[in-house]
């Protein structure tokens, strides 16, 4: 190769001199940039297809470090490649982002390959470059649409992703963006190499939940649409996840859609559950809400083949109360009752007031003797309480009529038969609790 330098200009315009050697010919025909080097990627020599492909005179080059190609010279990746093929004296293949003589982007296939011909010789070398960017211009530009995507998604509040359901059951994310750093604090790469380093971070029961609506949304091929608790760094956070179900080809299931952070609409709207919920004065479930949480109970206990015990409590007198002290001690006294309740009984017992002055409780998981004397002491509790008012010290007391809801029962029966045994315990004196009558 070093001695084609011999190549007159005229030539270099494709034409060999008659009788010229293959590898004269060869040289001067090759649709690639063909260049000879030395170690120190200095042009010694380039054919006239050089000038096609980089922009560059062969002439011109010869002489000037081929790193000119590079767009950071003396850093950019044909310096990379040949500092690499020197040091190993092995050849470098490679596709190269260069920069052509009129400043744009070039991708060159690129070849350098080291020439020592014997153990004396200088290290030469062969560098030839083919021009790719056209054969390459639809996926570049695939890319950059890529790229704008990607941005786009990167950038919008919550997270797009794919979640893959396989036939027997295993969860995959094939993908998610990079939103899920800011929603939950983990990476999306991580959470797509272990899903349940994210599904681990479900709250309670929310993980059942999820399992039930993918489930449904996997057999019925509905949009998935379901709101979660997931563990963050600083607490509690709602996600809710909206998405498409396709069945794919194997049988698996894949879901593609949103998951946005619903934390602060979820916050309100337990403010507003929590205001239509309950009674202003005394802080209890009010009648509404006492009967809807009452059904859950009673379908919960039915499923275990439970007894309920329901009561009906009456503050006794209170007309006199009200008449005597004024309204204000009236409500006072059922603050205070209110109070009692919530001291006597369990936390996941409950409590309503469904009247002005009646109560309703549900004592949830209690055997009946249990309930009995759970009752009894609130009564107690309630006659040894003192209101003090106005420098007064007054008393109250309070009627309670009992009843049990058989597994399957109504509940707006049992608590009639529950009022019936409080009219019993008033007309027997009042401060007493009457009853239970078993209801089925
Ligand atoms: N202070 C106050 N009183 C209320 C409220 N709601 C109802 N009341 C009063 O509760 C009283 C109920 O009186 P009655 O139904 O006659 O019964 P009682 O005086 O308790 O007599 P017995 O139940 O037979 O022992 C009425 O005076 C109502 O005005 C309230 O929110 N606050």
């Amino acid at each position: 190769m070093r001695g084609m330098s011999w190549i007159p200009d005229k030539w270099r315009r494709r034409r060999t001199p008659p009788g010229a050697s293959l590898p004269e010919r060869l040289y001067a025909h090759f649709p690639g940039a063909v260049m000879l080097l030395d170690a120190h990627g200095v042009v010694l020599d380039a054919n006239p297809s050089v000038a096609q492909a980089t922009g560059h005179a062969p002439a011109s080059l010869v002489g000037q470090r081929v790193t000119i190609l590079d767009e950071q010279p003396l850093r950019g990746p044909v310096s990379r490649a040949l500092a690499e093929c020197v040091q190993q004296r092995s050849a470098w293949r490679g596709l190269l982002h260069c920069r052509h003589a009129d400043g744009h982007r070039l991708y060159l296939d690129t070849l350098v390959q080291p020439l020592v011909e014997g153990p004396h010789d200088t290290l030469r070398l062969l560098l030839i470059q083919h021009d790719v960017g056209p054969l390459l211009e639809p996926a570049i530009a695939d890319r950059a649409r890529l790229g704008r995507l990607e941005a786009v998604v990167a950038g919008l509040p919550g997270v797009v992703f794919q979640l893959h359901q396989a036939p027997r059951g295993a969860l995959s994310f094939g993908y998610l963006s990079e939103g899920l750093s800011a929603l939950c604090g983990l990476t999306p790469d991580a959470v797509m190499a272990s899903p349940s380093r994210l599904l681990d971070r479900l709250v309670g029961d929310d993980r059942e939940a999820l399992s039930n609506a993918l489930a449904q949304s996997s057999v019925s091929l509905e949009p998935l649409q379901l709101a979660f608790r997931i563990e963050v760094a600083d607490g509690v956070r709602w996600l809710e996840a909206t998405a498409s179900a396709r069945r794919e080809s194997k049988g698996g299931t894949l879901w593609e859609g949103w998951l946005q952070d619903v934390t602060r609409r979820k916050e309100a709207e337990r403010r507003t559950e929590h205001l239509i919920s309950t009674d202003m004065l005394t802080g209890l479930l009010n009648r509404r809400a006492f009967f809807a949480n009452g059904e859950a109970v009673l379908a919960h206990a039915a499923r275990h083949g439970r007894r309920v015990p329901v009561a009906m409590v009456d503050l006794d007198h209170f007309k006199v109360l009200n008449d005597t002290h004024g309204h204000a001690a009236g409500d006072v006294a059922l603050q205070r009752f209110a109070t009692i309740c919530r001291d006597s009984l369990r936390p996941y017992d409950l409590i309503g007031r469904v009247g002005g002055e009646e109560f309703a409780l549900m004592l949830v998981d209690s055997e009946p003797e249990e309930a009995c004397s759970v009752l009894e002491r609130l009564r107690q509790a309630v006659a040894d309480s003192e209101l003090v008012l106005g420098g007064e010290t007054l008393h109250f007391t309070v009627s309670l009529g009992m009843a049990f809801l058989a597994p399957g029962g109504d509940l707006g029966e049992a608590l009639s038969r529950a009022d019936r045994a409080l009219y019993r315990a008033k007309r027997a004196g009042r401060n007493r609790i009457v009853g239970p009558e078993a209801v089925t």
